[in-house]
């Protein structure tokens, strides 16, 4: 197939995803990240980098964002949210970190394939998310993409729309948030 070939079909597999979404769940999301002190975002590997990207933006729009990890990254308290973006819901850190969120108080949000996981079960707010988790197990028929790659992608233009979501609750704009992007780059 050409290159071009596989892109049509990644965009196909896109566009079913963004068929599936809830948006109940997704205007659920955008409460909270409100109704939060801080938010929290973390994913493991390629989910973890599609968190980090989502947590820029959150705070080109002034909210209160880390990702988990950073050197940077503040306590977690109890009026703060974490979001944890995991496919199979089963990564180890990520069911660890949430147990510790959860001692503490705060709330917990997965964006997940996988509502009946460990970190499913765990959540206070469900995004469900379309595709295949990645082992793949069983007879997948989503996507021709390797392991997680469709959730990876839907995670990226999900939160890049849950943005768009708040940007428009709270008449925001592209040059407003590019006043707060990085000028030390
Ligand atoms: O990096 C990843 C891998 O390349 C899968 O495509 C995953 O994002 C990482 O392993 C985390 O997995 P999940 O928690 O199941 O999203």
């Amino acid at each position: 197939m050409r290159t071009a070939e596989f892109f049509r079909t990644i965009l196909n597999e896109l566009d079913a995803a963004a068929d599936a979404l809830n948006e109940k769940e997704a205007a659920e999301l955008v409460e909270k990240i409100v109704a939060s002190n801080k938010i929290f975002v973390a994913g493991a590997g390629r989910s973890g980098l599609m968190a980090k990207s989502f947590v820029m933006r959150m705070m080109h729009m002034g909210l209160d964002a880390y990702a988990v990890g950073e050197t940077t990254t503040p306590q977690f308290e109890d009026n703060d949210l974490i979001i944890i973006a995991s496919g199979s819901g089963e990564t180890k850190s990520l069911v660890s970190m949430a147990e510790k969120a959860r001692s503490i108080g705060g709330s917990i949000a997965c964006v997940t394939i996988s509502t009946d996981s460990t970190l499913g079960k765990m959540a206070d707010l469900i995004v469900k998310m379309p595709g295949a988790p990645k082992d793949q197990f069983g007879d997948r028929k989503e996507t021709i993409q390797p392991m997680g790659s469709l959730f990876e992608q839907t995670l990226l233009l999900f939160f890049d729309a849950v943005i768009l979501k708040f940007m428009e609750k709270k008449g925001l704009d592209s040059k407003t948030m590019y006043g707060k992007h990085a000028n030390l780059e």
